[in-house]
C-alpha cells in the first residue's frame, strides 16, 4: 500500500484585492483545482513561471493560508485550517523552509535559540535535552556544536541555509516544503545544500515538496515534477518522463527556454563532493 504523507484535491485559493473607500473588490483565483499527491520519503518538484502559483500552494500545504475551497491531507488527515481542526502532531509534521536565509532567521537570536524555540513551544523536552537536540542537528547538518552561541550574522549564506535546515528539522518533521531553497547561493554552494538535503532525505524518509524555478537543480532532487501554469496543473508525470519527453506545449517551452547545461556541472560537483566525503571517511 502506498503511503501519501501530503495530498492536494481540487485546491483552489482566491485573493480578494482592493475594496477600499472606492476601490472595487476584485478576486485573483490563484489555484484551480489542483490535485497532487506525494509519497513517503519522495520528492514532488513544483516548477512555473512567476506568478503561477508555486508560493500559493507552498503556502497552503504548510498550514499558513486555508485554501478557498478543495482538501488537503497531511499523512491522511483532512486538514481544515479555518475550523480549528489542526493539531499540533499536523503542525509539527510540516515545515519550511525558504529561499532567503538572511530573512528567515531572527537577527537578535543565537543559533542555539532558533533551534530550541520548537521544542520549548510544544513543551515536554526539558532545557539540557534542548541543548543536547539542538547541537547534536548542528552537526548533522554539517555545522558544529560550538555555533550553538553564534549569531546568524556571523555565518554564511550556505551556513544560514543549514541553520534553516536544522531548525525546521527539530519536531521531526514527515513533510519538508523547500520553497527556492538554493535559488540565492552561490552555484558550489548550492551542490553542497542540495547533498545535505538529499543525505537527510534518506536519512530521515522525509518527504520533500520543493519549488524552483532552476530545472538544473529540479532534475537532480525531484522523483515527481508537476508544472503549474496559470494556476492550474498542465503536466504532472515522473522525473525521467517530463525531462525527456515533455507533453504539454507549455512544458516544452519553459523547458526549451531554459538551460539545462547546468545539470551536467551541477552533477559533476555533487559527485566531486561524494568522493571528497569518501575519502574524508578513509
Ligand atoms: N496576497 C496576495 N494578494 C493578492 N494577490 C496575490 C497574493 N499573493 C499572490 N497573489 C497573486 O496570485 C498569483 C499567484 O502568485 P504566487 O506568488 O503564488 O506565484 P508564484 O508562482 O509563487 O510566483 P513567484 O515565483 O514570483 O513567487 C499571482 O497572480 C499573484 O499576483
Amino acid at each position: 500500500m502506498s503511503d501519501i504523507v501530503v495530498e492536494g484535491r481540487g485546491l483552489v485559493r482566491d485573493y480578494v484585492t482592493g475594496g477600499s473607500l472606492f476601490g472595487q473588490k476584485k478576486a485573483v483565483r490563484a489555484l484551480k483545482g489542483i490535485d497532487f499527491k506525494v509519497e513517503r520519503g519522495k520528492t514532488l518538484a513544483v516548477v512555473g513561471e512567476s506568478g503561477c502559483g508555486k508560493s500559493t500552494l507552498a503556502r497552503i500545504i504548510t498550514l499558513i493560508d486555508p485554501a478557498t475551497e478543495g482538501q488537503l491531507l497531511i499523512e491522511g488527515q483532512p486538514v481544515d485550517i479555518n475550523h480549528g481542526s489542526i493539531t499540533r502532531k499536523m503542525r509539527s509534521a510540516v515545515q519550511i523552509v525558504f529561499q532567503n536565509p538572511y530573512g528567515s532567521l531572527n537577527p537578535r537570536q543565537k543559533v542555539g535559540q532558533v533551534l530550541t524555540e520548537p521544542l520549548r513551544l510544544q513543551g515536554g523536552v526539558p532545557e539540557a535535552e534542548r541543548r543536547r537536540r539542538a547541537m547534536a542537528m548542528l552537526e548533522r547538518v554539517g555545522l558544529k556544536a560550538e555555533h550553538y552561541n553564534r549569531f546568524p550574522h556571523m555565518f554564511s549564506g550556505g551556513q544560514r541555509q543549514r541553520i534553516a535546515i536544522a531548525r525546521a528539522l527539530m519536531l521531526n518533521p514527515a513533510l519538508l516544503v523547500l520553497d527556492e531553497p538554493v535559488s540565492a547561493l552561490d552555484l558550489s554552494v548550492q551542490a553542497q545544500v542540495l547533498n545535505l538535503l538529499k543525505d537527510l532525505q534518506d536519512e530521515f524518509n522525509l518527504t520533500y515538496v520543493f519549488i524552483s524555478h532552476d530545472l538544473s537543480v529540479v532534475r537532480y532532487l525531484a522523483d515527481q515534477v508537476m508544472v503549474l501554469w496559470k494556476g492550474e496543473v498542465v503536466e504532472d508525470a515522473s522525473r525521467d518522463a517530463i525531462f525527456s519527453a515533455p507533453q504539454h506545449p507549455y512544458t516544452q517551452k519553459l523547458f526549451a527556454a531554459t538551460p539545462v547545461a547546468d545539470v551536467d556541472s551541477i552533477r559533476t560537483r555533487v559527485a566531486a563532493r561524494a568522493a571528497e566525503r569518501a575519502r574524508l571517511a578513509g
